[in-house]
């Protein structure tokens, strides 16, 4: 993660910027870096909602494309500043679960359709030793 940072400088990766994703603590990592855009909710034009919604780590990735996507005014790239707290390293989120291997997923679903299909061969079985009995007993 090789972000050319300012000597001293804090860094904060996804995991720690999704910390702050309230009105009362709203961070975002935007281009690089990380701001702490509490203070502005009341002010933003947008309304505090639409900011609160795409902080900290939405969608587990950073605020850059939402930022952008809006075409906002230099003055609002430019007020960025006042809210840097540090640079953004990336990273991933850990609430991320891996998914389990195909062997095991694999053996599972085998189980399962060993027992359906031999329920589906003993059924018709048993329905039709019923009707025989049934047959033979009238
Ligand atoms: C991803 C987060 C953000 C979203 C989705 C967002 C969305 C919006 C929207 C929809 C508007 C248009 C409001 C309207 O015309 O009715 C707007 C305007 C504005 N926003 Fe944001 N905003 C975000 C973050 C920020 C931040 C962090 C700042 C500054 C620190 C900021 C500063 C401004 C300013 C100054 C305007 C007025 C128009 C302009 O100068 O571009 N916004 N924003």
């Amino acid at each position: 993660m090789a972000e050319v940072t300012a000597p001293g400088a804090k860094t904060f990766d996804l995991a720690e910027v999704s910390l702050h994703q309230t009105e009362k603590d709203c961070w975002m990592a935007i281009n690089g870096k990380v701001y702490n855009v509490t203070d502005f909710l009341d002010e933003h034009p947008g309304g505090y909602d639409i900011v609160v919604s795409n902080s900290g780590a939405e969608g587990g990735k950073d605020a850059t494309e939402d930022f952008e996507e809006i075409g906002h005014s230099k003055t609002a790239k430019d007020m960025l500043k006042e809210y840097y707290v540090g640079e953004f390293v990336g990273g991933e989120l850990p609430v991320k679960t891996k998914k389990q291997n195909g062997t095991l997923a694999g053996s599972t679903a085998g189980t399962t359709s060993l027992s359906t299909a031999l329920l589906r061969a003993v059924l018709p079985l048993l329905v039709l030793a019923l009707a025989i009995l049934y047959a033979l007993n009238r």
